[in-house]
């Protein structure tokens, strides 16, 4: 048996892709840009093992089993690969093995929380470990498991052009700058809501290219001007700038959004006020000291420096009071000035708002683990399975 056994971060954007030109080779109609997360605390991680002992191809999703072979996606990350490692000469293994699958995410899938981006990133990095083929230019691929993928495949800022090709040979993704460039860069997730969305990142972008006026002047003439800013704030840390711009284009992408018919409503009250919360911590503050962006869900993401962390969870807590903090730990992740997870539980007023809050970081690319942290057994089985 081969096996292999990886790990791939979240990323969440900054500048949104939202919008294909072609659905099958998941083009995108304007760049995008992120930030990629520090698998310490949020990532995806994945076994494949290569048996001539396996009859099919099969996969494990979060220990239930998934469609692979029937699902285009994920058959055709697999497909690109086996090309790569065919084209190469002299595979590590027959490339007619069939293959069992495990993956798993330490977070909520498909809540709104990129799992497609880490969860794909890591097949596809996954794969490519397996066959051998790892230094080749993976981000193609992933982009055809779910678009935002191929920004998890490296780590720090990483920009994703759209390209021109038809062939989405140009469409590729690449680092900005590394994790240690900006390494004070924090992230916290609010999580309003954890379980599973409405509508669909793929569905909402394509009723969105179908029915919105609004989205082409948006990925023609706002983006190419946003992703020069953007990048230019990045490379000279210049936060209020980061912020500013992160901002707009996350009101940006949530007002196409909205501009679809019928609409596609993703941020709900709470997710307002969190924006609310936001401007007003930056205007008592005197200066930009943190920034918000919204994906597709009610879910806040926090963009601040390490130094305002403590002051924003303070604020956060007393505008979104908790009363579960009794048996939840409602910050969890990094440390916030060494002090435990227990001074950040929420006081009770009943409201219960957020459920609780991520505190992470600027982070690194996929990584490959040791055997013995895979999640398949010797015969290929999931070692847990969900009862
Ligand atoms: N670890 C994983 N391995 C392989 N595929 C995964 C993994 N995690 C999630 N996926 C795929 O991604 C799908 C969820 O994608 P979806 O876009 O609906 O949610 P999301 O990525 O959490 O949200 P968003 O993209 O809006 O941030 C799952 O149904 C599954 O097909
Ligand atoms: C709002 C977004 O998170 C949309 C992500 O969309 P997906 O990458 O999940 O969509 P598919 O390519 O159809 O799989 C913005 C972003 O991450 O840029």
């Amino acid at each position: 048996m081969f096996q292999q056994t990886c790990i791939a971060p979240v990323n969440i954007a900054v500048i949104k892709y939202w919008g294909k030109r072609d659905e099958e080779l998941i083009l995108p109609i304007n760049d995008s840009l992120s930030m990629t997360l520090s698998t310490d605390q949020m990532c995806a991680k994945t076994t494949a093992s290569a048996s001539s002992n396996f009859k099919e191809n099969v996969m494990w999703l979060n220990g239930e089993k998934v469609a692979f072979d029937e699902n285009p996606r994920s058959a055709r990350c697999l497909k690109e690969i086996k090309r790569i490692a065919s084209a190469k000469g002299q595979p590590k293994f027959p490339l007619n093995l069939k293959l069992h699958i495990c993956s798993e995410n330490n977070f909520p899938t498909a809540a709104g929380l990129a799992s497609s981006a880490a969860g794909y990133a890591c097949l596809v990095y996954t794969l490519a470990c397996l066959y051998g083929v790892e230094d080749e230019e993976l981000t193609q691929i992933a982009r055809q498991g779910s678009g935002s993928a191929c920004r998890s495949l490296d780590g720090g800022f990483v920009h994703w052009k759209k390209g021109d090709n038809p062939n989405g040979s140009d469409s590729l993704a690449h680092q900005v700058i590394s994790p240690s460039s900006w390494s004070n860069m924090r992230v916290l997730i609010l999580v309003v809501n954890d379980s599973k969305k409405k509508t669909s990142s793929t569905k909402g972008m394509r009723l969105c290219v179908e029915t919105s006026e609004l989205i082409n002047h948006r990925a023609e003439k706002i983006v190419p001007q946003r992703i020069e800013n953007i990048t230019k704030a990045i490379k000279t840390k210049n936060f209020t700038d980061f912020a500013e711009i992160t901002m707009k284009d996350s009101n940006q992408f949530h007002a196409i959004a909205l501009d679809t018919f019928p609409p596609c409503i993703y941020m709900n009250d709470v997710s307002h006020s969190i924006a609310e919360f936001v401007h007003r911590y930056n205007e008592l503050a005197g200066e930009t000291k943190v920034a918000y962006t919204f994906d597709a869900g009610p879910n806040a993401c926090l963009y601040l420096e390490e130094e305002n962390v403590a002051g924003v969870v303070a604020g956060l807590k007393l505008a979104f009071p908790n009363d579960n903090a009794g048996n939840v730990e409602y910050v969890k992740g990094i440390p916030i000035n060494g002090q435990s997870y227990e001074a950040y539980k929420f006081k009770s007023n009943g409201s219960n708002l957020l459920k609780y809050i991520i505190h992470t970081k600027i982070g690194e690319g996929p990584k490959r683990l040791e055997e013995c942290e895979g999640l398949l057994n010797e015969a290929g089985e999931p070692k847990k399975l969900i009862q």
